[in-house]
């Protein structure tokens, strides 16, 4: 499914922190979000799941214009920060989220074992979510995401407060997911991560100042290293022509 974002300007009490915004995601392909605090990534996807509308400008997940509550079945989306509840336990929270797409109760008991399975939280099912740690809670969150096995994953700063060894596995879960045709949209402050990415959007204080393939976007650069793409989006001085 791809994403059209065409000139969204989006305003918090007066204050523009989305600024005449226009590219394009195609289809299948991994696309990160970069920019310093507060450059406005998480408001970005969140006009681009529908949770906010935009002020001006529109915004199109396979043509169709969101917000769009039908849209919802097709979208996952993890939250900055976890949206699970501490009382249940991890499978239960599952089932809570499943029956919010609806699935079938079949469908559901297959896709609660499957999920558990691929972020490795099998033998934790039972345990309660205030019992987890950091690491299994963005875990959960991951595969809550990806139970009703949308064509679109919004992932806001997945892998914050991960070590590296699970943010590989995780990361490895990201690719496993693009190959069945599922488009990502993952906000990243982590610099190898960007390199798993097909194309990057610099985000520099409301504004898109680059948007490119990573490839391309590292040629750019003076070093042809990652953190000069950090440096970019953190300067709009510092993007090199
Ligand atoms: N609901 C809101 N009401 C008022 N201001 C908001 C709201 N949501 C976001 N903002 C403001 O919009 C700006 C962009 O915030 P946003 O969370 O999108 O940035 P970010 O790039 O995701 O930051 P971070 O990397 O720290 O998560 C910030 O100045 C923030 O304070």
């Amino acid at each position: 499914m791809d994403i059209k974002i065409s000139n969204v300007s989006k305003s918090f009490e007066k204050k523009e922190v989305i600024k005449d915004i226009t590219f394009t995601i195609p289809s299948g392909e991994i696309c990160c979000l970069l920019g310093p605090s507060g450059s406005g990534k998480t408001t970005l996807i969140r006009l681009m799941i529908g949770a906010i509308a935009a002020d001006t400008g529109h915004i199109q997940l396979a043509n169709i214009k969101m917000p769009n509550l039908k849209m919802l079945k097709k979208i996952g989306y993890m939250p900055q920060n976890d949206a699970l509840y501490d009382d249940l336990s991890a499978e239960s929270n599952l089932r809570f989220f499943g029956g919010l797409y609806q699935l079938s109760k079949s469908k559901l008991e297959q896709r609660v074992k499957e999920v558990l399975e691929l972020v490795d939280l099998t033998e934790h099912r039972k345990k309660l979510i205030r019992n987890f740690s950091g690491g299994m809670k963005k875990r959960l969150s991951l595969a809550a995401s990806i139970l009703h096995q949308p064509d679109v994953l919004f992932l806001d700063e997945p892998t914050v407060g991960i070590d590296p060894v699970l943010r590989r596995t995780i990361w490895d879960q990201f690719q496993e997911i693009k190959k069945s045709g599922t488009t990502i949209i993952v906000s990243t402050h982590v610099m190898d991560e960007v390199t798993e990415c097909d194309k990057a959007a610099l985000i520099y204080n409301g504004s898109l100042i680059e948007y490119d393939s990573v490839e391309k976007l590292l040629k750019k650069t003076n070093t042809g290293r990652v953190e000069e793409l950090f440096l970019m989006a953190s300067s709009r001085g510092g993007v090199v022509k």
